[in-house]
Order: C-alpha cells, then structure tokens, then sequence
C-alpha cells in the first residue's frame, strides 16, 4: 500500500516536472535513481541508470526505473529509448541481492512483484529500446538488456554479460530462461544457464547474447545510430512485428504470476537458500580486502 502511493506521488511529481521542463526545452526528467533526458534525435529518450555504486536494481530503484517508462509511453511523441548507465564500468549488477537475503515473505512477495512488473514493460515495450551496454551485466542486469530490440556493448574485456544466477546458488526464473532461449537459442542457454557463464565481449557478441561491440568510447554514438536506422521503419508494422515475437513468452508469465511470486518466496525462503546468498555477499565483500 505504502509503496503504491509513493508510486502514485512520484509519477504525479515526475509528470509535473518533466511537463515543465518541456516547456522550458530541457526535456529532461529524473528520480533518485534514474535519469530521462529527452535531447538528441527526435522521439528519442536516453534512460540513464544511476543507483551506485553498482545499479542494484533494489526495490526503489525498479520503482523509479518503471515509473520512467511509464512516463515514456505515455509520451507520444517518444519513439525510442537508449538504456545505459551512469555508474562508470558498470551497466546492472542485477537484483539487489539485500532484498533477498535477511528479509521476510511479505518483502520477497512485494520484491518479486516490482521485478515481474518492470520486466512485462520493458520486454512488451511498444516503444524502441535499444541498449548501450557500457560495463559488468550479470543477471538482472543481462535481463534488461535481453528485453531490448538490440544491444550495443563496449569491447572491454573487463566487462562481461550473462544469466549467472547458478553461481549464486539460485536459479534463473523461468520467464528469464525464456527468453534467454529465444536470444541464443536452446543449447547455447541450456550450457549457459548451468554453467552461471558470464560471457566477455567477444564470446557475448559470437554466442548473440549482444548484436555488436564498440570501442568503449563509441557506445552511446552507436546506440544513436542503430536508433536512427530502427526509427525509420513505421511504428505500426514494427510494433506488430514485435508483439508477435513476443507476445507468447510475456503471456507465459502474465498467466501465472501469483504462482510465480509464490514460487520465488517459498525458494528464497530456504536456510539452504539464504546460506547460498550469504556466502556470496561474503565472497564480493572478501574480493575487496
Ligand atoms: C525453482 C524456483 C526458482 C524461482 C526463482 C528463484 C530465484 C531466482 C531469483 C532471482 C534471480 C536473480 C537475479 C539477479 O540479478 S541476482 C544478482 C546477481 N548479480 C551478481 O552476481 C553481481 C554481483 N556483483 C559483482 O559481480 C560485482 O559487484 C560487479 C557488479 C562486477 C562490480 O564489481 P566492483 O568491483 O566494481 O564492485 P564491488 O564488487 O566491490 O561491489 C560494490 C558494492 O556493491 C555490492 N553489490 C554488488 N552487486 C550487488 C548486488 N547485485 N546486489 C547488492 N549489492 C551488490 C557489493 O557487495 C559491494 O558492497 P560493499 O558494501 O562491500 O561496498
């Protein structure tokens, strides 16, 4: 309920401001977490993620994150949005993993539910959204990108990309194997999703889980590019096009999301679970010292 009505305010606050701002030329909203500047090529938005150090994407901030897209369609005159990130060398560290340890039922229900509702909006997405993947994307943070029309990523080999959940001792949703499967095919997911593998640029790019590797310097200059050549094709047969593709994975989910809450409470629920998620937090807290 509480979080409802902070929904409620923050989309009103937000639809204020970025009305005035309109008004002004700036194109440009924000949240705490998120930022929507809507300068550059006509009917383009570019959606900075900005919840350092690492874009966990807790509670709030896939809160903000949807609350944005939301605003986003509702905005006819947006086309197309460029999703990236402002924490330097860092696209999504994925789920928050403070929201799925140490906390109880009713909060893993309430986390679930916000990460089934941003992913139902950004995979079913009408509008364009093409991803300029500038750092570290395990996880939720490769799911964000997977539910872009196309992924440009910088050639660093720093940084790599994939559905690692099996190293964390927990298992990728069925929705996300989903549509790992319909990305890179039944094999190259079934190996990858067992083997938790975090794929480097090169091997991203050759197994498909991205479309194309820049110099890091040139991500965002690409994303408008392939943003240009996308928007020439007419809304209505694009959006068709995508639906069509789509529709059959969000509706595996749409028909089932209680069960699907419920599955992941009872899940993350277990000490053997929760044991798992602890020796992870330890193992990123050890790499430092
Ligand atoms: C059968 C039924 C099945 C039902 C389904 C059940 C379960 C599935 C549930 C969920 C699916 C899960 C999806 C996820 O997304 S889980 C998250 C996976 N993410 C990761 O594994 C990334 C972990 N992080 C890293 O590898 C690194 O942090 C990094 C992103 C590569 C960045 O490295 P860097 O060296 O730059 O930073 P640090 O490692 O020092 O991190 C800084 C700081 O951030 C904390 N942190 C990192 N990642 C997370 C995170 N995902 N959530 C919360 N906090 C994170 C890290 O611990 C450090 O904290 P500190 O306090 O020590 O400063």
């Amino acid at each position: 309920m509480a979080l409802a009505a902070a929904r409620r305010l923050l989309l009103h606050a937000g639809s204020r401001l970025g009305r005035r701002e309109a008004v002004d030329g700036a194109r440009r909203f924000a949240n705490k977490r998120v930022l929507v500047e809507t300068e550059g090529p006509a009917g383009v938005a570019v959606m900075k993620l900005r919840n350092p150090p690492v874009n966990s994407l807790s509670l709030e901030c896939l809160t903000e994150f949807t609350i944005s897209l939301e605003k986003l369609e509702n905005d006819k005159s947006i086309r197309g949005v460029i999703l990236t990130s402002e924490c330097p060398g860092i696209f999504s560290a994925g789920l928050d993993l403070l929201e799925m340890y140490g906390r109880n039922p009713a909060h893993y229900a309430e986390y679930w539910k916000n990460v089934q509702e941003l992913w139902l909006r950004l995979y079913t997405s009408n509008m364009i959204l093409v991803s300029a993947i500038n750092g570290a994307s395990p996880a939720g943070g490769c799911l964000l990108a997977l539910c872009c029309d196309y992924r440009v990523m910088a050639d660093n080999p720093k940084y790599t990309i994939g559905l690692n959940e099996s190293l964390l001792g927990i298992v990728a949703p069925f929705w996300f194997k989903d549509m790992y499967v319909n990305t890179i095919g039944h094999r190259e997911a079934e190996r990858a999703l067992q083997l938790g593998t975090l794929f480097p640029p090169a091997e991203a790019l050759k197994v498909g889980v991205v479309d194309e590797l820049v110099p890091e310097d040139k991500v965002h200059s690409k994303a408008r590019s392939v943003m240009a050549k996308w928007l020439a094709i007419p809304d209505h047969s694009r959006q068709l096009t995508k639906n069509m593709m789509r529709k059959a994975t969000a509706d595996n989910l749409i028909k089932q999301r209680e069960a699907d809450i419920q599955n992941f409470t009872s899940f993350i629920s277990k000490d053997s679970i929760q044991k798992s998620l602890h020796m992870y937090l330890e193992k990123l807290k050890q790499k430092k010292g």
